[in-house]
């Protein structure tokens, strides 16, 4: 329960939906309340009417008594029905405010976590899986609304029902009312243990309904792998053995439900013949009168659905500090990564790193060892080496994705962590060696890192990224979808389109994470005599495998198992007749092998 504490400040915030929402449903349980009393004296009117009734039978009086006996139930009836339209009112202000408030408290939290999300560094998102931050931000945030909407609103009113009806009942007939509330207890111990068994039967279900989607999901997306190993049928048995699973948790629910509601209707019953029974005794011994039977009747109907609701709620606000647990564990989370400088100054392009050494804090590798090299204002610089000799770790800490272990790095002779880092990154052109595309328009992909472009800044982004004419010949041209809504790129134009939205920014600093590698070598030159062009006396750099790509740099920087092995330029390297001209060699090879 302590986890739900959090919620409070979202109590107060909306204080004004939820003052009103008590004072309202205290208000609809008194117009609840009332009508029993009035069918009582109802019951009442009639059985003593029918009985002057009969005295006159065959007078003429007995019609004049049958009329005022009629015209009496005829109001009776009317003010029981406004009692009941009153309560309905006051019901529909209650969820008004209530549920209202529920809404609104889900969609600020919502709002929270997103943006509490986005602010954590890499690191999280590797260790978390994203089914994970995504049920957390809608199925958790989904239960925790069930506790401050609708098991807040029962509660109350369970409540309020509770005092009113129980105090109405004493104040009638202390004997009838112990009797009449005596299988209540009963009923809700029932209630609590039966509940507790749907729970966990409905968590099961859940489970396995999470683990038959995830199976689905994964086969479909590679029915591809599928189809050519021609594994329908196989894939289809295990599907029916996951779906058999569920159907047997599924079909334990409805057995545990279909006893549930006989045994509470047998409790209900059992309550109004007790009514019945010893209301009959007291009315004999005269303590009440007939009216206070129904009207006692009235009563008992009224407080089962409390009673059934009671249970429902307790699970509710289990579930709900369960997930608040869960949606806490996050929010409380610190990012990794951050920067209190909120001077904007404008990017260089002056890097230099001392001595660097970075671990990756969730696996433990150590990806970088005592690395120092300077990238001065306006240089070309390639980064190669086998893989995984760090690269694309590089990458990230020039993004400062990561923080580093040991060294420094510096940015136009300041601390990279002492930097404002959106005012940083919002000068770069990172293109990440995973090429991600949004399920958007190609005009929007591109578009992506600017607030507002026009569309002749789209066109010239595509065109420096030699991508211009593939996209004119797609029928909607720019405005083409792409991923599971539109078409699919082939990897060189998916290239090519993140090329294109780093571009679109005019970056001081331009990083490219062997983004090339899918594109043949005619259009690679194309992209690089551009960038030759738009990155004059900016710097760049660029990751990359063939030599073909880099021998024009200022600075080659070979890496070997995290360490520099070599640095320098084409000609430079080849002198030294180090791992780049053994690199160089093999390559010239293959070529040669190729075009023959
Ligand atoms: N996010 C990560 N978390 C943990 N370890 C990582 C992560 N990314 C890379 N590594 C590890 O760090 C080492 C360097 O990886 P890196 O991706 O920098 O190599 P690379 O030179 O870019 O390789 P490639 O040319 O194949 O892309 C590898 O051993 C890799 O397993």
């Amino acid at each position: 329960m302590k986890h739900l504490r959090f919620l409070n400040k979202y109590f107060y915030k909306y204080k004004w939906w939820i003052i009103p929402g008590i004072f309202f449903v205290v208000i609809s349980n008194f117009f609840g309340v009332i009508p029993a009393q009035v069918i009582g004296h109802a019951f009442n009117l009639i059985t003593e009417n029918i009985q002057i009734y009969r005295l006159f039978n065959g007078f003429e009086r007995a019609t004049v008594i049958y009329d005022i006996f009629s015209y009496s139930l005829f109001y009776f009836g009317m003010l029981v029905l406004i009692l009941y339209l009153l309560r309905g009112l006051f019901l529909f202000f209650m969820r008004q405010t209530i549920i209202l408030m529920s809404r609104h408290i889900e969609f600020d939290m919502k709002n929270e976590i997103y943006a509490h999300y986005q602010k954590l560094s890499l690191g999280f998102y590797r260790r978390n899986n994203t089914g994970d931050l995504m049920n957390r931000a809608t199925e958790d945030v989904n239960r925790v609304r069930m506790y401050v909407g609708p098991a807040i609103m029962y509660t109350i009113n369970t409540a309020v029902l509770f005092i009113l009806v129980i105090y109405a009942m004493f104040s009638v007939n202390v004997t009838l009312a112990l009797w009449c509330l005596l299988p209540l207890p009963v009923l809700v111990l029932i209630i609590y243990f039966v509940n507790t068994l749907i729970n966990q039967k409905s968590e099961q279900i859940q489970e396995q309904l999470s683990k038959l989607s995830s199976f689905v999901q994964e086969r479909f997306s590679g029915i591809r792998v599928i189809k050519s190993y021609v594994r329908e049928d196989y894939t289809k048995e295990i599907f029916a053995a996951e779906s058999q699973g569920y159907k047997d948790n599924a079909m334990g629910l409805v057995k545990v439900q279909a006893l549930f509601y006989p045994t509470m209707l047998l409790l209900v019953g059992l309550s109004t013949i007790l009514t019945v029974y010893i209301g009959g005794i007291q009315v004999i011994d005269g303590a009440i009168t007939p009216g206070n039977i129904a009207e006692f009747i009235v009563y008992v109907n009224q407080l089962t659905f409390p009673v059934t609701m009671l249970g429902w709620v307790t699970t509710l606000i289990q579930r709900a500090s369960a997930s608040q647990k869960r949606i806490n564990e996050f929010l409380q989370l610190k990012p990794d990564i951050t920067s209190k400088n909120t001077e904007s100054a404008r990017l260089k392009g002056n890097i230099k790193f001392e001595h660097v050494n970075f671990t990756y804090p969730d696996t433990g590798i150590q990806a970088l060892r005592d690395v120092s090299f300077e990238i001065g204002q306006g240089q070309f610089i390639a980064i190669i080496g086998r893989t995984g000799s760090g690269k694309s770790t590089l990458a990230n800490l020039i993004m400062r994705m990561y923080d580093i272990d040991s060294g420094n790095i510096t940015v136009d002779g300041n601390p990279l962590k002492g930097l404002n880092l959106n005012n940083y990154r919002n000068q770069i052109g990172f293109v990440p060696q995973e090429v991600f595309l949004f399920s958007d328009t190609i005009k929007n992909n591109i578009a992506f890192g600017l607030d507002q472009v026009t569309d002749e800044e789209v066109s010239t982004a595509a065109k420096n990224a030699a991508v211009y004419h593939n996209i004119v010949d797609f029928e909607h041209k720019f405005e083409t979808m792409l991923g599971e809504r539109g078409i699919t790129l082939s990897g060189g134009q998916k290239q090519r389109v993140s090329i294109a939205r780093a571009l679109i920014k005019e970056p001081a600093l331009l990083v490219f994470d062997d983004c090339l590698s899918a594109v043949d070598t005619r259009t690679e030159e194309e992209i690089l005599r551009n960038l030759s062009k738009i990155m004059k006396d900016k710097t760049s750099i660029l990751i990359a495998h063939r030599i073909s790509t880099i021998k024009n740099a200022d600075k080659i920087i070979v890496l070997d198992q995290g360490k520099i092995i070599e640095q320098g330029n084409h000609e430079q390297l080849l002198q030294q007749n180090g791992a780049y001209a053994e690199m160089y060699q093999n390559q010239l090879l293959e070529e040669e092998n190729q075009s023959l």
